[in-house]
């Protein structure tokens, strides 16, 4: 299967922002969801984790960002070793999570939104600067700046959950489900963010439910299975494996099926 794709190694050369190492994880007794696995985001790469549901996208990126700490495996950030962290410092290690669904406060201005994203910075220069910086990003957050969120659309609210997690200039941004609920106008909207926030300098850890778009989007593609990346890979490269396409993305685009 892949045979033009690599398999996943442990340990390689600098340049990653994020390494999770032999990475076993799992919620209190039951068996373990992630057994062994180990996956790199380059700088300036969006990286994205696709497999079934219940593979353990979603666990990795709680693993990531300090919410559940691993049985055994390493966490490196930039090339510090962050294993053990809790979700605050792995924040100030660089890593800022967005997690699944909707977590924009409706009754608050998009400015508050997105300042909460700063609490924990006390230099106002710097603040000031974030905040240009977010606003250039994504212009809806400055047009919008003092209007309540909950007036903005689903794609733009997104935005304000982007640019919050920005705030802290981040390393590694982790998306979790970024299109969860949005239709397809929308979502490829959100993707074309996510691209511009990899331009200009965060990589991307990214999972998803609608892989054939992510990866689309995505330079690199991991797939998840049975607790462990069963391979990685560009993701264009894995788009265009017709094992991995029917194994993992519903089939080829506008193949039909054959009798089994
Ligand atoms: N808080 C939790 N407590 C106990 N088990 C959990 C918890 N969260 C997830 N799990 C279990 O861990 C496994 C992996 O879940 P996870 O949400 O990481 O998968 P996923 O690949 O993101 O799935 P999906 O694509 O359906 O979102 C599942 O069997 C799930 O039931």
């Amino acid at each position: 299967m892949a045979s033009d794709l690599t398999p996943q190694t442990p340990s390689s050369p600098g340049g990653d922002l994020l390494v999770l190492d032999d990475i076993q994880a799992g919620y209190g007794r039951a068996a373990m969801v992630l057994r062994g696995l180990t996956i790199r985001v380059p700088a300036s790469t969006v990286v994205c984790l696709v497999g079934p549901n219940g593979a353990g996208k979603s666990t990795v990126l709680k693993v990531a960002s300090g919410l559940l700490k691993p049985a055994s495996g390493r966490i490196v950030v930039d090339g510090t070793d962050v294993t053990g962290q809790g979700p605050q410092e792995m924040l100030t290690s660089g890593l800022a999570h967005v997690l699944q669904g909707h977590s924009v406060f409706r009754e608050m201005t998009v400015a508050e939104n997105v300042l909460l994203g700063a609490y924990t910075m006390r230099d106002s220069a710097q603040i000031k600067e974030r905040v240009e910086f977010v606003q250039n990003l994504f212009p809806i957050v400055g047009e919008r700046w003092k209007q309540l969120a909950g007036l903005l659309s689903g794609g733009q609210q997104k935005q304000v959950e982007f640019a919050r997690s920005l705030m802290v200039s981040p390393k590694v941004v982790l998306l979790d489900e970024p299109s969860m609920g949005l239709d397809p106008k929308t979502t490829t909207k959100v993707f074309e963010q996510i691209v511009r926030m990899r331009d200009a300098g965060v990589a991307v850890l990214l999972v998803e439910q609608n892989a054939r778009r992510a990866l689309e989007t995505a330079d690199i593609g991991c797939v998840l299975d049975l607790g462990r990346v069963h391979i990685t890979g560009p993701a264009r490269e894995l788009l265009a494996d017709p094992q991995l396409s029917d194994l993992y993305l519903g089939g080829r685009p506008g193949e039909k099926k054959s009798a089994v």
